[in-house]
């Protein structure tokens, strides 16, 4: 026998929990795919596609209902004798209008024909972008995942209005901007809004219910009849809801509890494979939190960690500020002001490392946010110990925080 073998107990097709899984069917999202079949209508009447702003947080199902409805959308536009192509490009890594431009040509044209990512003047780049989608003509649209990583977005008004300024003669191009970050729409130019949110459509987070069904969809694919029950399929559903409606962790919780159960060579999943799963999953979640945060965070959150461990959260960041300041002094680091230290706790709260409350106090005490761990003392403490190199001696550091 080899070192590895073929293990299929309870998988019939894990591949079905990855998130580049494209489901046959969207689950609960009917009130959204009906406002954006509404908003992609044009398409099969032969006219000029809207231009969609999509948002919502990460994991609620914006990638997966834009792929099903243009899937759809290009079935139906064949019977109905409707030329449409789509193009999809995640903007993770295009930060630029003319990075954008460029891997749309590059998109459009024979892997042969591709053009350098840099060396060419913005106008010349985008009469190439221009031509390749005349000479492909008909309708097209272009999805732009992400579209919040572009910090210069001349072209998300440029491809909307192509055609009115003569650009292009034969194709009819419309743009799909997918976007977690509301706020970056209020970033955009007035020009960019206007162009770019003519339709806008909002997916809200999933309920404990919702995720329910999406995971019983998936395990159904996933995994051998009888492995998974309700109960267990019930609590990562209670899990996802908890914690931020997002069906991607949910179905990674479960391909996790999945992975334990299989270690485990057992024939059924159960509650506390799925406990078991969360907690290893929040541990290496916390990890790599802490790995990315800088020397300056790091002790901004070891100072929450202080306060927190005196029984003195939730607190304010001007009375987290003098324990940070003494942290600081000890490790012989010059302190950031107190913006700045905000900024770090900030990042705290975004990583899910912390939380962040607003209160409000009327008019006397104003509007104010207060800090607290989100997460398990011990488990912070020991992935501050393994990763804090330089800021200090980590058993130094567990010993400070003990005696604190
Ligand atoms: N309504 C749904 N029905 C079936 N599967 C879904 C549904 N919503 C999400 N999923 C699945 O959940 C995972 C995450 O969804 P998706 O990638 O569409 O989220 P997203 O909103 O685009 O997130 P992000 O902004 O992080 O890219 C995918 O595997 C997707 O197939």
């Amino acid at each position: 026998m080899g070192l590895f073998e073929p293990d299929t107990d309870i998988y019939r097709d894990r591949d079905a929990l990855r998130e580049d899984y494209q489901p046959t069917e969207i689950i609960g999202r009917d009130d959204e795919l009906n406002r954006y079949i509404s908003a992609l209508q044009p398409v099969i009447n032969g006219d000029q596609p809207n231009n969609i702003f999509l948002y919502g947080k990460a994991g609620v199902g914006k990638s997966a209902c834009t792929r099903y409805l243009l899937d759809e959308l290009k079935q139906d536009a064949t019977r109905h004798d409707v030329t449409l192509s789509t193009i999809f490009t995640n903007c993770e890594d295009l930060n630029t209008s003319y990075q954008v431009s460029v891997e749309l040509v590059n998109e459009l044209r024979p892997p042969d024909d591709q053009i350098n990512t840099t060396g060419y003047p913005q106008h010349r780049v985008n009469e190439m972008l221009w031509e390749e989608l005349d000479s492909l003509g008909g309708t097209v649209i272009i999805v732009l995942d992400e579209v919040d990583h572009l910090r210069n977005d001349s072209i998300l008004y440029q491809i909307p209005r192509a055609r009115a300024n003569g650009n292009l003669d034969d194709a009819k191009v419309g743009i799909i901007g997918i976007s977690n970050d509301f706020k970056f729409r209020d970033t955009l130019s007035s020009k960019v809004q206007s162009s770019l949110c003519e339709k806008e459509l909002q997916f809200p987070a999933y309920d404990a219910e919702e995720l329910r069904a999406i995971l019983r969809q998936r395990a159904d694919t996933a995994f051998y009849d009888d492995v998974v029950s309700q109960d267990v399929l019930a609590l990562c559903a209670a899990f996802g809801a908890q914690d931020a409606g997002d069906a991607r962790q949910s179905l990674d919780l479960l391909m996790e509890a999945g992975d334990l159960a299989a270690e485990e060579n057992v024939e059924e999943l159960t509650e506390y494979h799925v406990r078991e799963a969360r907690s290893r999953m929040e541990e290496s979640r916390v990890k790599d939190g802490i790995i990315g945060l800088t020397d300056q965070g790091k002790l901004v959150l070891y100072a929450l960690l202080m306060t927190e461990q005196a029984g003195k959260t939730p607190t304010r960041a001007r009375e987290l500020q003098a324990r940070y300041e003494l942290v600081c002094d000890r490790y012989g680091v010059s302190p950031l002001v107190p913006r700045r230290m905000r900024d770090h706790l900030n990042e705290l709260a975004m990583l899910g490392i912390a939380n962040s409350n607003e209160r409000n106090e009327g008019e006397a005490g104003g509007r104010y946010y207060e800090y607290e761990l989100a997460t398990d003392r011990e488990l912070l403490l020991d992935a501050l110990s393994d990763t804090v190199d330089n800021v200090g001696d980590p058993e130094r550091l567990k010993q400070q925080f003990q005696r604190s």
